[in-house]
């Protein structure tokens, strides 16, 4: 079990890039600034993608231009292509993330290509990045399940992992994008990735679809892993993925790690508040139990 576990905080990009209703550019600075007060050490942005495709994320440009001077936290912006990466740097992005599938499937409907045709756009991020010092992150979804291919052999996820690092990924973030995994086909496809990449490049990004993403980090950490991504409130899921629920709620993940005696640096009631500003703009209840659990006791001591 590792001493300390670094959060990817994914909630201003994962969380809201499916909401329906266009939320403010302002409310999004606000909840980045708010996160990273929080402690969070990544506080993933927004993404440079195409606002055809994701018009939610349309303002990408807007947001990091008003977080350029928010100190404390990374914050990196997902760039599907050389287009993207140009666009992210001109707006003063200062790291990057790529996003990879262990389906083809989900290549073609996510990104429009297929998975080799994806990893060619990618070299050419890695290597543009590599000329400007910007380090790369590297996601592969469908890790374990693809809403159209059904199982996903581990085999193939350990093929697109070691491509990713190879070409210079410094970490590489594992995605049950449709939240099917459990520690029983997650624990195999751990086995088959970190016989090719080190453990401590290694990240897990768990959707809690079927309430497993605590059981599924549990192992995760047990297994060598060291970094989780996460969303405040348990927002997300994913345009192209129908089923997807959100990612598993930041909150939760701290209260178990503090439970376990892990450290995060994260001020849990910092992160609390950070919860119910975005929970209350969007008009609903956190999806996180924590949240949920903690503004129960606290209506109770006003009884
Ligand atoms: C990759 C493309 C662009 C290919 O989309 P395409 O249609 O094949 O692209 P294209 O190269 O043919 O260009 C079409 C148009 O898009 C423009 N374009 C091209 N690139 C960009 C760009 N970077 N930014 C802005 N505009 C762009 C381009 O200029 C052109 O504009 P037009 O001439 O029609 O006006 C598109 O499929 C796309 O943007 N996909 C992103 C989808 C997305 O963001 N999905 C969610 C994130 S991934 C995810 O959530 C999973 C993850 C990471 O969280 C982990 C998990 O849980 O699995």
């Amino acid at each position: 079990m590792p001493k300390f576990v670094k959060i990817v905080e994914v909630g201003p990009r994962d969380g809201l890039q499916n909401e329906k209703n266009t939320v403010p550019t302002s409310i999004k600075v606000e909840l980045i600034r708010r996160l990273v007060s929080s402690g969070l050490p990544v506080v993933e942005a927004t993404s440079f993608v195409s606002p055809k495709w994701v018009p939610q994320l349309a303002d990408a440009k807007d947001v990091m231009e008003a977080v350029h001077n928010v100190e404390g936290a990374r914050l990196p912006v997902l760039t599907p292509n050389m287009k993207g990466f140009q666009a992210a740097i001109a707006a003063g992005a200062k790291e990057v993330a790529v996003f990879a599938s262990a389906s083809e499937s989900f290549s073609k409907s996510n990104i429009n290509c297929t998975i080799e045709e994806s990893l060619a756009r990618y070299r050419a991020v890695t290597s543009a990045a590599k000329e400007l010092s910007i380090p790369v992150r590297g996601y592969v979804s469908c890790v374990v399940g693809c809403p159209v291919e059904g199982e996903i052999p581990p085999s193939k996820v350990a093929y697109v992992a070691k491509e990713l690092y190879e070409m210079g990924c410094f970490e590489i973030s594992l995605a049950d994008t449709i939240g099917v995994g459990t520690p029983g086909s997650v624990v195999p496809m751990l086995e088959a990735v970190t016989a090719v990449v080190p453990a401590e490049n290694l990240a897990v990004h768990f959707h809690d679809t079927y309430g497993q993403s605590l059981p599924n980090i549990l192992v995760s950490l047990q297994m060598g892993i060291s970094t989780v991504d996460s969303s405040v409130a348990g927002l997300g899921g994913c345009p192209y993925a129908k089923g997807a629920s959100g990612n598993v709620a930041s909150e939760d993940v701290v209260y178990m790690l503090h439970g376990l005696g892990v450290k995060t640096n994260v001020d849990l009631q910092k992160l609390l508040l950070a919860g119910d500003f975005i929970s209350k703009h969007l008009g609903r209840q956190s999806g996180s139990k924590t949240a949920i659990a903690l503004s129960r006791v606290v209506d109770a001591s006003n009884i």
